[in-house]
């Protein structure tokens, strides 16, 4: 069994978090969302991993995973480019794939129980696909699946009016190599792209069994920010947090936290967990950390009240204000206001933000 980690595509959901990098390494509990596959498939007894670069990022990805040594895998790097689809970006893999079965992964997609149940319920017949469901409660947004008494697929169906299940399918699949053949088939949808519950479907009416597999635990697909936020939350609230950097014996620590070795949290500064704070990062007094924040690294916080937000990192806050459900991009720098006669807020927002005043 071999591993096709998707880490191509344009991000645009992610915007303008994306305008300088791949989302699939923006940072879930001070990881990037693309380390959390990597392990999943390494913990599936997976260890050939071939992952789908695009245009934007390959340089950073190619720095952040290497040749796979350091996570005990070994990594293909396979370049997609354009973003044709997800069908058309598992097609690129067929000559890294060969005569295997693979796990096809989306780079951006976290889930609590990992891909070992997934791979062994496929294994344990003779399938040509298998597929992750997970139960939703807005079955029209979905590809929805239909299955029969022993978890087999008998029917996909995209975004359904009268959806017969509310099962939607997850971005994690298993393949026979059969699948290339269905692909090749592939017309573009209506959206231009080679789409993989096509593929799935092709299979389907080919004769092969689909297997299934209900995901029972949290599944995230980090696409958007508000979603970056909620993955933060379910993550910082299962990891096991080490706290191994310097705290003053006058700052206020409570609940569960993550200290890198090289942060620091000065006198006078209250946290309270779930947190993860990066190394180099550094927490001054009168600041306050509050549930389900994540600072990255290198990122000084003074003044400011901050809550449930991601601090991608090299950040600096020296403001006395508040804030909550935010993503804060790479090298953001938030001064105060206070001082500034008219009263008011000033502002440098990029394209696509998102702001609540
Ligand atoms: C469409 C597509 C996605 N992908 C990857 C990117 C993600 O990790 C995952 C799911 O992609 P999507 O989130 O469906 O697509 P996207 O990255 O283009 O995002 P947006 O809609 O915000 O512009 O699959 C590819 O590698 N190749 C592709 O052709």
């Amino acid at each position: 069994m071999k591993g096709v980690l998707l880490s191509g595509g344009t991000g645009s959901r992610l915007r303008p978090i994306t305008h300088t990098g791949p989302k699939q390494l923006v940072p879930v509990a001070n990881k990037p969302v693309l380390e959390y596959a990597v392990e999943d498939l390494k913990e599936a007894g997976i260890t050939e991993i071939g992952v789908i670069l695009g245009h934007k990022g390959r340089e950073e990805i190619q720095d952040l995973l290497g040749d796979g040594s350091d996570y005990g895998v070994e990594i293909t790097y396979i370049v997609q480019g354009n973003p044709l689809g997800l069908a058309h970006a598992a097609g690129c893999a067929k000559d890294f794939v060969g005569d295997d079965d693979f796990v096809m992964y989306l780079g951006d997609n976290i889930l609590k129980e990992g891909v070992v149940d997934l791979v062994e319920s496929f294994e344990s017949g003779d399938f040509g696909a298998g597929i992750a469901l997970q139960e939703v409660e807005n079955p029209q947004q979905f590809g929805i699946a239909d299955v029969d008494d022993q978890g087999n697929v008998t029917q996909l169906i995209e975004k359904p009016d009268e959806p017969p299940t509310n099962l939607a399918l997850i971005g994690m699949y298993v393949f026979s190599p059969a699948v290339f053949d269905a692909i090749e088939k592939l017309e573009p949808s209506w959206r231009g792209e080679l789409e993989i519950t096509d593929a799935i479907q092709s299979l389907l009416e080919d004769g092969y069994a689909i297997d299934s597999h209900v995901v029972e635990g949290w599944w995230k697909d980090t696409g958007k920010p508000e979603d970056i936020l909620e993955a933060n939350q379910l993550v910082l609230e299962d990891k096991s947090l080490r706290k191994q950097g310097t705290i003053s014996d006058d700052a206020t620590v409570d609940g569960r936290i993550e200290l890198a070795e090289s942060a620091t949290i000065e006198d006078g500064a209250v946290v309270r967990g779930p947190v993860s704070i990066a190394d180099g990062a550094v927490i001054k007094s009168d600041t306050y950390v509050g549930p389900y924040t994540s600072v990255g690294p290198n990122s000084t916080l003074e003044g400011v009240h901050i809550e449930n937000s991601v601090v991608i990192g090299e950040s600096s806050i020296n403001t006395s204000g508040r804030i909550v459900d935010s993503l804060l991009g790479k090298g953001a720098n938030i001064g105060s206001a206070d001082d500034f006669l008219p009263e008011g807020r000033r502002l440098v927002v990029g394209e696509n933000s998102q702001l609540k005043l």
